[in-house]
């Protein structure tokens, strides 16, 4: 135990069945506090429904009015479970209970629990027997669902305290509870038992870069997500109008982080991959590292700044023909007027116009000077400019000269074309080259997304053509509303002048207003849909593996640099990562980012974490392993076997079957993972997902190490340790990666010797392997 005195009580235990019982009361009443609250929103809501929104501004006000109504009941709905979990008493005879939000008693204003975010909790988080903090008593209110199943007692009392106890961790007991506990396949959230390192990074400033390094398990992830929801509820000024962005490394992982945030009462947040930061684009496709490589480079600013300006062309000279004559545009022209559009440092799309009114200008001229110049007035001079804008030949010739284009015109133009990546990138090698070529029918992949932004940037938006489209429906609609209206109208003309008829209640402004059915957004879905959303604040997950091309981009985002990037150095695996943080934010904010690092491994008992030490030696001998907060007595341990996809299915089985409950993920080469996969299922009675298609309940996956990362099982099989570490650039950090997803324990199958960085494994004997061998 870390403090003094110590009390544990269980429902069942008969010496505490008073203050089990006094406290079972009063967490009844804050439930019945709940319900209340949540029914007087829901009938606020259909009252608002019921708003029939007579004017848009109605209309914005019912649904700005419904969608706060309806985030409030999700809201409480999230923090139902477990709504209650710790109560401090203090010094001075006060008693506060801490929770996942704060309720307040109606009659006399006092506070009925402490949201875990407000300064009065903080204590439950800090107090040790050394800094108290006030507090004289801590109690842990252990919860299944809206019942008090016991309490645990923590007494500050530092006189009482023998030296050999102290601990540095807070709430042991629960903490010690909640890491052996099984995994679900859903992140926990920490906030019964967040720790005071933790807790310092939570509630840090939120201006500027903060960089949060920690090896694996130390709780980043969990870090991160209570900090949005810190900041959500310190900052609401200021994020509820920008919103917060966690950026996390794929979509499985998303779905595992996904319940975290509602569970601590908030909803505001968008998450999101890489892959969904470019609206309209799906980025769905995979490609070699190398070529991920390439494009996440710096180099490629130059490159797609190049792509944009050989589409700015001037042949030698360019014929147009308009009105049977053969109208000529020099070289001389054309690269006159292409450089002062340049000169207007817009856009392409942007500049385009100045551009096309150069050409037009030396067009007309030429018109002019044919019919012959004394004979025509200004007027007939403008009507000839306008004539020459109108010709589709016209149209078509500025369109080569200085086409209008899209990101993704562009990007699948230059792709497609040998001709123009060599143009656009001088400085790489043919192979270089070769890579970056791809079909335009090919789908976009994540690292595209990155230099599509690059180029909407280069490009600027036209979107002239969108706003034209938008009028256009709307104009069409109301068209369509007031025929309704005339019909309405014509059969209750027919019916009786006494009934209310619908042009009194409805215009057909209001009616083509009620066909747009895109509702309120709130700030998170529209910024999932505003390419130059601004956020209020980034957090980034997994933040080694971003490219410089991704950092660019965020930083756009950004341009407040208000962010917490997470992530390990040391467990970098994509070949555009970083393994220093320096280099990352040099180019936007200098040397002005604070870092701090996590020392406790929560996830992975010592004796797993002494063999991952020994990889992480030889990944750089300069880097220190975070230090488990526990043992499992469990030895992790090596088999030598004949051949993967016959033996390895017999022992994931076996490890399978001794276990209770919880999740079993074999992780190998990805080349293995779908065969392996398929013979396991073969052989195993419990559901087995493979690969991407991971459904996050299931009792076992077959992964390969991109797909694991973040993620965490009971038990973790890992296949061909050379294979991992021979099948990437970075493939000492990957295995550190897979042996390192365990809460409990660590199995090796291996061909033939095992990689030196695992000397420290025990081979199985042969028993234990014909013991496995029974299995099949
Ligand atoms: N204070 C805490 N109380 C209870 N559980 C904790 C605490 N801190 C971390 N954990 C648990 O430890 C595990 C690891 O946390 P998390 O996934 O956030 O670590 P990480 O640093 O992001 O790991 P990695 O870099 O390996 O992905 C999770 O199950 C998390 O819930």
């Amino acid at each position: 135990m870390t403090l003094l005195s110590s009390l544990s009580s269980e429902a069942s235990a008969k010496a505490t069945a008073d203050p089990l019982d006094e406290e079972r009361r009063y967490v009844a009443m804050l439930y019945r506090k709940i319900d209340e609250l949540r029914d007087l929103a829901a009938q606020r809501m259909e009252r608002a429904l019921r708003n029939t929104g007579r004017t848009p501004a109605a209309r914005a006000e019912r649904d700005a009015s419904t969608t706060m109504y309806r985030e409030r009941i999700r809201q409480l709905e999230g923090v139902d479970e477990r709504l209650c979990f710790g109560r401090l008493d203090m010094d001075d005879g006060e008693t506060h209970y801490v929770g996942r939000m704060g309720l307040l008693d109606e009659d006399d204003q006092t506070s009925l629990l402490v949201d875990w975010r407000a300064p009065a909790a903080r204590p439950f988080y800090l107090a040790n027997a050394i800094s108290r903090e006030g507090v004289r008593r801590r109690r842990q209110l252990r919860m299944k669902g809206r019942t008090v199943t016991g309490l645990h007692d923590e007494i500050l009392d530092v006189a009482a305290a023998p030296a050999h106890s102290m601990s540095s961790l807070t709430n042991e007991a629960a903490l010690m509870a909640a890491l052996t506990a099984s995994r679900t396949g859903q992140m926990q959230d920490i906030v019964a038992t967040i720790q005071a390192e933790q807790d310092e990074i939570i509630r840090a400033d939120i201006n500027g870069v903060l960089v949060v390094q920690g090896g694996p398990g130390t709780g980043k992830t969990a870090v991160a997500l209570h900090r949005v929801a810190y900041l959500l509820y310190a900052h609401r000024d200021r994020l509820e109008k920008r919103g917060a962005l966690v950026l996390g490394p794929n979509a499985t992982f998303l779905r595992y982080i996904s319940q975290v945030l509602p569970s601590l009462g908030e909803t505001g947040a968008l998450l999101c991959t890489v892959g969904d930061l470019f609206p309209g684009v799906t980025a769905t496709g995979h490609e070699p590292d190398e070529v991920a490589e390439i494009k996440g480079r710096a180099a490629m600013v130059p490159v797609m700044a190049n792509a944009v300006y050989d589409r700015q062309e001037t042949p030698v000279v360019k014929e147009v023909l308009f009105e049977g004559d053969r109208l000529r545009l020099t070289r001389k022209v054309t690269a006159g007027a292409k450089r002062l559009a340049r000169d207007t440092l817009r856009p392409h799309n942007e500049a385009r116009p100045f551009f096309v009114r150069e050409i037009l200008k030396a067009l007309t001229d030429q018109v002019a000077t044919n019919i012959g110049r004394h004979l025509l007035e200004d007027d007939d001079i403008e009507q000839i400019r306008i004539d020459l804008s109108r010709s589709p030949e016209v149209r078509q010739a500025l369109q080569e000269l200085w086409p209008i284009l899209t990101p993704e015109q562009l990007l699948a133009d230059l792709y497609a074309s040998p001709e123009r990546i060599e143009a656009a990138t001088p400085d790489f090698t043919p192979a270089e080259r070769e890579l970056l070529r791809r079909d335009r029918s090919a789908p976009w992949t994540p690292s595209d997304v990155p230099l599509l932004d690059e180029a909407a940037e280069l490009l600027g938006w036209d979107d002239s053509a969108d706003r034209a489209r938008q009028i256009a429906q709307w104009r069409a609609d109301t068209e369509y509303a007031e025929g309704v209206l005339q019909i309405l109208r014509y059969e209750e003309d027919e019916i009786d002048e006494e009934v209310l008829q619908a042009t009194d209640v409805i215009d057909a402004w209001e009616l083509a207003d009620r066909h747009d059915d895109d509702g309120y957004l709130s700030v998170s879905e529209r910024a999932a849909t505003d390419r130059t959303w601004a956020f209020g604040h980034i957090v980034v997950d997994e933040a080694q593996e971003l490219s410089p091309m991704v950092w660019r981009l965020l930083m756009r985002r950004s341009p407040s640099r208000s962010m917490t990037v997470v992530g390990d150095v040391a467990q970098t695996s994509d070949p555009s990562g970083t393994t220093t943080w320096g280099d990352v934010f040099a180019p936007y904010v200098e040397d002005r980012w604070r870092l701090t690092e996590l020392t406790v491994n929560y996830r992975t008992p010592a004796e797993v974490m002494a063999v991952a030490a020994d990889v992480l030696a030889a990944i750089g001998p300069g880097l220190k392993p975070p230090r488990s907060a526990r043992s499992s007595g469990i030895q992790p341990w090596a088999m030598r076997v004949d051949d993967y996809l016959s033996d390895a299915p017999a022992v994931a089985a076996a490890e399978r079957a001794a276990m209770d409950d919880g999740q079993l993920a074999v992780v190998a080469p990805t080349a293995l993972v779908r065969p392996l996969g398929d013979a396991i299922r073969a052989r195993v009675q419990c559901d087995v997902v493979v690969g991407d298609d991971i459904s996050l309940g299931a009792g076992m996956v077959v992964l390969d190490v991109r797909q694991v990362k973040g993620l965490e099982f009971d038990s973790v099989l890992v296949i061909d340790p050379d294979g991992i570490i021979g099948e990437a650039r970075r493939g000492l950090s990957d295995l550190y990666v897979a042996l390192t997803r365990t809460t409990k324990q660590l199995g090796v199958l291996h061909r033939g010797d095992l990689p030196a960085a695992l000397g420290r494994l025990t081979e199985r004997n042969q028993e234990s392997k014909r013991a496995h061998e029974g299995v099949r």
